[in-house]
């Protein structure tokens, strides 16, 4: 926890820090060995929150926003920010994950779920400014609802002092997805390298089938207008040379590192988009723990 004499002080001030302990080295390093072809989630998030976490007044909260296909490494990747940006990790009291079919399943709410979800993020940010909001399936949250928290996401917010600006917000969609997909389809058929995709080639078409989507949570959002967004990370379709990793990576948690045999049956037996060409996983690595139990 705080030391005492900040315990006090934060008290005081509410400016505690909090369980915030950011060990970057630490997450960028995890981020290369286990996370699988994913070079610009890594590279842009590690950026990112070095600027962030070095600035001692940062001038707004940190608010990026996580793209891609189901089973690239969204929710993994969220996960192993938090381990090494809080001590107690995952189990850390000021980081906090919404979902919309769970927080906010009825549209006929939506009014309550505004004044509800206001009063909780004003509620945490006092308690610590160094809280982290995730925001899970932006792409099934009701449009409207995300914008009670624009005012917490931008510069000019006074009610609470400069606390808030200490914050990090982390969206999560599989919006753009296709686009990317297709991006990363291209540059596989000119046999470019997959590390060769640069941010510039993803997030035009990111942005535009985000602001296209009248299912999503940024649907008109101010969010959106004001460009609160500082970081859109894209996420990768897997190939499957990713997905044999996943199945090996799942078996060493097992145990069972040596099982080669497994390895080809579950990586052989997920489905590989375009049809004839087989180049990503359909599911990214999303449902190989589970297959595993299958072939052993
Ligand atoms: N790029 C990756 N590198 C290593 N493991 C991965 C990767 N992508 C997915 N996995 C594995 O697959 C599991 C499921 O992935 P995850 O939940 O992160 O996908 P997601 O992108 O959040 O999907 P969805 O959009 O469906 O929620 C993870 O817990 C992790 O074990």
């Amino acid at each position: 926890g705080c030391w005492e004499l900040s315990a006090f002080h934060c008290s005081l001030y509410n400016s505690c820090d909090c369980s915030f302990r950011p060990d970057l080295d630490a997450l960028d390093c995890d981020l290369a060995r286990n996370v699988f072809g994913q070079h610009l989630a890594r590279e842009q998030l590690v950026k990112a929150l070095k600027v962030f976490v070095e600035t001692e007044r940062p001038s707004k909260p940190l608010v990026v926003s996580f793209h891609g296909w189901s089973g690239t490494g969204k929710t993994f990747v969220s996960s192993l920010l938090v381990k090494h940006l809080y001590k107690d990790g995952n189990r850390s009291p000021y980081v906090h994950r919404f979902s919309p079919i769970l927080h906010f399943p009825h549209a006929q709410n939506v009014n309550q779920y505004k004044e509800d979800l206001k009063l909780w993020i004003q509620g945490n940010l006092t308690a610590c400014s160094r809280s982290m909001f995730v925001f899970e399936e932006m792409d099934k949250m009701h449009p409207g609802l995300i914008d009670v928290i624009t005012p917490f996401l931008g510069s000019s917010w006074v009610v609470f002092g400069s606390n808030y600006k200490k914050a990090i917000f982390v969206f999560v969609s599989n919006s753009g997805g296709d686009a990317i997909n297709n991006v990363a389809l291209n540059f596989w058929r000119d046999h470019k390298d997959r590390e060769e995709i640069q941010l510039s080639d993803v997030v035009p078409s990111i942005t535009k089938a985000v602001i296209a989507d009248q299912e999503h949570g940024f649907w008109q959002s101010e969010i959106m207008k004001q460009n609160l967004i500082d970081v859109i990370v894209p996420f990768l379709p897997l190939r499957p040379n990713h997905v044999r990793h996943c199945v090996r990576s799942e078996l060493e948690q097992m145990g069972l590192a040596s099982e080669e045999d497994v390895v080809h049956s579950v990586t052989d037996s997920l489905v590989y988009f375009p049809e004839d060409e087989r180049v990503f996983s359909s599911t990214g690595c999303k449902t190989v723990a589970f297959r595993i139990n299958y072939y052993l």
